[in-house]
Order: structure tokens, then sequence, then C-alpha cells
């Protein structure tokens, strides 16, 4: 970003008290805007995100009360409980349906500023992909992500694998599957540890077709064996959406977890939970199936608060 655009942005948004967090190493720039007053323009956002000229991170969220939200009260009006939105920016200041790092990041944002307490039956959270509970775990939070689904259900199925992607420095197009979270992802698997290590992810990665809003990719190696004590092991890398390479992704998680697992078939199904290493730390997954027949996803880890400021 031009610096002097940068401090410009940044001089607008003046006494503006913020929290930066992260979880498993996923970054955010959290903020209070109960009555939702603040523009949060994609300049703003990037502004903020900016690691040399700003606070630095790989997102914004900013705590906006459901009522003062178009999207926010149509949830409340069916869950009357979802009384905080997350209002979740990438760092090239668009928007995202969902995170799942973020909605961690988020719940903990709210109870350690005093915002909410944390409810017997967990925290109610609203977000463009709905409702998502959050309640406290062992490992920090875990959130009811919601049901999954194939993003081409038909060719998932037949054929396991649903399109192509090229990684940068690489002349293969590698066979890949798409699922989506509320947000859209595409999982490749790779064979080996050194070959995940040796990915260069420095640029956008090359995905036909590509979902018509973009997809986070993410590259994924299952521990051998997959299965042992009834814990499933991957280790993953993401490039993210609006971001480009980060140390983990919530969501990106989930859907590394039910690619592999349709992947593996049988070979998966001994497993009760899954633990997925990502370069900035482990999170937990496992599936529970609703009496309507739906298989939301469980995702679990920590979130951190790392520090406080104001701006300006
Ligand atoms: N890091 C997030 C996902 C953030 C949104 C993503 N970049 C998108 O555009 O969909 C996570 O933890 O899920």
């Amino acid at each position: 970003m031009d610096p002097q655009e940068a401090a410009a942005q940044l001089l607008s948004l003046t006494g503006l008290a913020f929290s930066k967090m992260h979880a498993t190493g996923n970054d955010f720039v959290v903020f209070e805007d109960a009555a939702g007053d603040r523009d949060l323009s994609p300049e703003r956002v990037r502004a903020l995100c900016d690691r040399h000229l700003g606070i630095g991170g790989d997102g914004v969220i900013r705590a906006v009360r459901s009522e003062h939200l178009v999207e926010g009260r149509e949830l409340l009006a069916q869950d009357p409980g979802a009384e905080w939105f997350m209002d979740y920016r990438n760092a090239d200041g668009s928007i995202a349906e969902m995170c799942g790092n973020g909605v961690r990041a988020y719940a903990h944002f709210l109870l350690s500023q005093g915002l909410t307490q944390m409810p017997a039956q967990g925290l109610r959270v609203a977000t463009r992909a709905g409702v998502k509970v959050v309640r406290s775990s062992g490992d920090g939070y875990s959130v009811d992500m919601g049901p999954w689904a194939f993003i081409y259900p038909e060719r998932a199925q037949a054929e396991a694998m649903d399109s192509a992607v090229t990684t940068q420095g690489e002349g293969i197009a590698r066979p890949s599957l798409s699922v989506t979270m509320g947000n859209p992802h595409t999982v490749v698997a790779l064979p080996d540890a050194a070959e995940l290590a040796e990915l260069d992810l420095t640029a956008q990665p090359v995905v036909e077709p590509l979902p018509a809003n973009g997809v986070n990719i993410e590259y994924v190696v299952p521990a051998e064996p997959l299965v042992q004590d009834r814990i499933a092991a991957i280790s993953m890398r993401v490039h993210e959406r609006g971001v480009g390479e980060t140390l983990s992704c919530g969501t990106g998680i989930c859907a590394a977890v039910v690619a592999t697992r349709h992947w593996a078939g049988n070979a998966g199904d001994a497993a009760q939970a899954w633990a997925v290493s990502v370069p900035g730390g482990v999170c937990g997954v496992r599936f529970e199936t609703r009496p309507d027949g739906a298989e939301h996803v469980i995702l679990s880890g920590p979130a951190v608060r790392v520090a406080g400021g104001v701006l300006g």
C-alpha cells in the first residue's frame, strides 16, 4: 500500500480502540463498533492489515450488535440470542462469509472485553454464514461450524475429485476436491511432508474451474497410518482468498478434514476426532450428526488476545 494512503486511512480512524488477536497464528485486528457507525472501507481494512504501515493482520473483525446490520437483523429474527455480529474482512478489504479462527478470536474478544458472558448453552455469534455456537473447550474454544457440503456434489461423489490446482513453480495440475464451509475451499492432497514444505505459496494458485467468488486452497498430507488411537491426523498449509498464505485457516481445516475423510473411505471411519497441524499450531475437528440427519463440523482450538491499543 502507498505509505501516504495508509497514513491517511489510519488518520481517519484516530481514537479507535482495537485488540490484536490470533487463533493458531491467523491474526486479526478486532474492534467494537456496537452501533455499526464506522464505515469500514476496503482502503481502511488494507491500512489496518498492512504489516509495515498499519497494525498488521490477515483480516479485520468488527464487532457490531446484530440489530444494527441488515444481515444481523435477519438472523436475530430467527435467533434472538445472536446478539453480536462478526463483520469479517480479508486483508485485501474483501468481505468473507465466515472465518473459523476468527469466530474463536471474536468470542474471546467479546468475553475478554466484558461485552458478553458465556451462556451455559454456548455463545451464539451471527455471521454471514449463519449463527455459529461457540463454547469453551479444553484447547480454548469449540465452534459448531454447521453442515459442510461439496461445491460440485455430483463430481465429488462420482470421481472424488472435481477440480485441478496448479501451484507456482510446478508444471503440473493436481486433482482436488471443493468443499463449502459457508465460504469456498479447494483441497489438494500431497504425498509427503517434504512436498508440503517445498510448496511456493507466494502467488495465488490457479484453480480450474474456479468457484464464482474465488476460493481458499488447502494442501494436506495425511499421517501414515491416518488413524492412531482413534485420532486421525493431517498436516496442512493454506493460501487464503483475499490474503495469501496464512499460518492457519479454521474453515480450511474443516474442509481439509471433510476432503481427506472422503478420500480415505473406510480408513477414516475409525477416527473419533481429527488433529490438524498447521504452521501456527493444531486444531481439532470432529463430526456430529443432528436429529435432522445433517452432519455438523465442530472445530476447536486456541484464541489469544495479544495486545490492545488506540489508533492515532
Ligand atoms: N482464516 C479464516 C478464513 C477467512 C476468510 C477467507 N480468506 C475467505 O475469503 O473465505 C478461517 O479461519 O476460516
